[in-house]
């Protein structure tokens, strides 16, 4: 009964896509319909073809293919997101990448928030999921809640990447920083995030053990605030239902806090305390010893998600914005330098005792620099939101140093780390193929940070220090083009970190297949988890 209601939903959603599809105003509202259409013909035969085989009831405690799912995603959209990242830092040290018959969909412009989107809700997206999965089952003893639900979100979150990949190049986007996804993939966002909010809280609720464990908390509240963001922040009234523009609730000053406190808050749930979780299960799992405090690490949860709420102002410093919200988002932002390094602390400290592995497992190596990255960005972040620091690096490439060690070196390093760590668990073997591949992986990822955030304290450093200079009667002293001609070979130093990264995340991927191929399998083991149910 249950199969012939989805099938009719199903056939129903591709036959009016092909309308919509039809009627399109613009081009890439025309290719999602066509996307969507596709999908959902896909899926119907996939529902249908296994409407006659037996049903099975699972064995097994855990739901763990959606976790499996979820790693070779995670992976794969990585690889993605950082070749167009190196391809974007080629463009911008050489304009000529940008190159002419195919500028409409592969410039520069179309190209960033691709990027941007790749590695945040991509990349980052499927290793938060999958982490949270994971997570989730282990430490409530119980298996994911709400049946096929946990699939349900891993294939709807892969459906929004490619629609808002098909759309971005085909210059489908309502120019908000991080939130570019028209409002027709808003609203599946919201569908499938809400999904994802039921699956985590019906497993807790169910749990078996009584206490909640803290990675749990971060997660959950990286779930739940991510969905207030999106949904205030993409408040707006299409044009057409036949078009993929709209016209956002809010206007002028009003817009950019809201445009900011959605940035921001991104920033500190999605990307820090999302990842929080990941640390707090995977570090004291790697190395095998007990989280350094647990109630320093209730405490860091809850000055962490009460100060970053309010920092979002200090992405508009000296614009239209009041003095005063401007000060209170600077002032929120050197608090929130505490409970991060306490954060940071914690998880380095669950080391001690352990410090041994630093020198035998790779892995764990990973997660310390990570963990470092955390630290290092955190503090450059309340730097950077004083104002008279903020007068100087904003608008520069030092912005841009900045996201990057926190986004390679925190939540690149954490993920791997984490991948490392699961894939054995996951498929059964013994151990991973090479450990020597993971320190080549190590040292290219760290070097590569390294150059990269380094040429952009240099680039930024400078180009803010010549925007200021003028000469003795008050005239600028540099045209914004000596500028960018000072930044070139800095920008070369930039993309070659970055393809040093991309060279590690590729050795990764080989790494992890042939532990998956070629490692011998653990004692017996029922792959699916599954028996036949009669
Ligand atoms: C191979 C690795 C990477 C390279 C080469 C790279 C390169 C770039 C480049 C060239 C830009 C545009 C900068 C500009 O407009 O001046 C950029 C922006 C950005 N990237 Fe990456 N990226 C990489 C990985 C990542 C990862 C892993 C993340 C996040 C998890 C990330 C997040 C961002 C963000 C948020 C921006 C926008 C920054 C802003 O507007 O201030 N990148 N990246
Ligand atoms: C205590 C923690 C942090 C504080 C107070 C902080 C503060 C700041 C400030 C002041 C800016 C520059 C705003 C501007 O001039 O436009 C900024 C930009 C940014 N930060 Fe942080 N940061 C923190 C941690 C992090 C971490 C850990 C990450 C990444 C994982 C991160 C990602 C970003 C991104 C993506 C931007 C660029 C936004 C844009 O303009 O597109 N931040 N942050
Ligand atoms: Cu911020």
């Amino acid at each position: 009964m249950w199969d012939y209601v989805k099938l009719v939903v199903l056939g129903a959603v591709a036959v009016l896509a092909a309308i919509a599809a039809n009627y399109a105003h613009d081009l890439p509202y025309m290719v999602n319909a066509i996307v969507v259409m596709l999908a959902a013909a896909i899926t119907f035969v996939v529902v249908l073809r296994g409407m006659d085989e037996p049903k099975r009831v699972a064995i097994n405690e855990y739901n763990d293919g959606v976790v499996r799912a979820g790693v070779i995603a995670t992976a794969f959209w990585g690889v993605v997101g950082f070749l167009v990242g190196v391809v974007i830092a080629f463009q911008l040290a050489f304009p000529a990448l940008n190159i002419p018959g195919v500028e409409g969909i592969l410039n520069f412009g179309r190209l960033r928030p691709l990027h941007t989107s790749a590695v945040i809700f991509a990349f980052g997206g499927n290793a938060l999921i999958m982490s949270a999965f994971y997570i989730v089952q282990r430490t409530c003893a119980t298996r994911l809640w709400g049946g096929n639900l946990g699939w349900f979100v891993f294939w709807g979150w892969q459906l929004m990447i490619v629609l808002a990949a098909t759309s971005y190049v085909l210059g489908g986007t309502q120019s908000k920083e991080y939130a570019e996804t028209v409002w027709y993939i808003d609203l599946w966002i919201a569908v499938v995030w809400v999904a994802f909010l039921l699956t985590f809280m019906g497993t807790l609720i169910m749990r078996k053990e009584p206490h909640i464990y803290v990675a749990n908390w971060f997660l959950l509240s990286m779930i739940i605030t991510v969905a207030m963001l999106h949904i205030v922040n993409n408040l707006a009234v299409p044009v057409s239902i036949f078009s993929s523009k709209s016209v956002s609730a809010f206007g002028g000053v009003q817009d950019a806090m809201t445009q900011w406190w959605y940035g921001h808050n991104a920033v500190g749930f999605f990307l820090t305390a999302g990842f929080l979780g990941m640390m707090y299960y995977f570090v004291p799992k790697q190395a095998e010893r007990p989280v350094f405090s647990y109630k320093l690490s209730i405490i860091h949860f809850w000055a962490l998600i009460f100060l970053y709420i309010w920092a979002g102002p200090h992405h508009l410093h000296y614009t239209a914005l009041p003095e005063w919200a401007s000060t209170l988002g600077m002032v929120f932002s050197i608090m929130l330098w505490m409970p991060s390094w306490g954060g940071m602390i914690n998880g380095l400290m669950t080391l001690s005792g352990a410090w041994d592995k630093l020198r035998t497992d790779p892995i764990i190596r990973m997660m310390v620099v990570s963990i470092g990255f955390y630290g290092m960005s955190t503090f450059e972040g309340p730097m950077m939101s004083i104002k008279a620091v903020n007068s100087l690096s904003h608008y520069t490439d030092w912005t841009i140093g900045h996201v990057h060690s926190g986004a390679l070196g925190w939540n690149g390093m954490i993920t791997f780390g984490a991948l490392y760590f699961l894939v054995p668990r996951l498929w059964n073997r013994e151990r991973l193929y090479s450990l020597s591949l993971v320190s080549w992986h190590f040292w290219l990822a760290t070097i590569g940070i390294v150059l990269y955030a380094a040429s952009m304290w240099v680039t930024g450093i400078m180009e803010g220090l010549m925007w200021r200079e003028v000469d003795a009667n008050g005239f600028l002293v540099n045209a914004f083009a000596d500028t960018v001609s000072a930044k070139f070979p800095m920008y070369v130093v930039r993309g070659l970190g970055g393809a040093l990264f991309l060279t590690g995340a590729l050795i990764m991927c080989y790494n992890l297949w042939m532990t998956v191929r070629a490692q011998p399998a653990k004692a017996p083991v029922n792959a699916n988890n599954f028996v036949p149910a009669e």
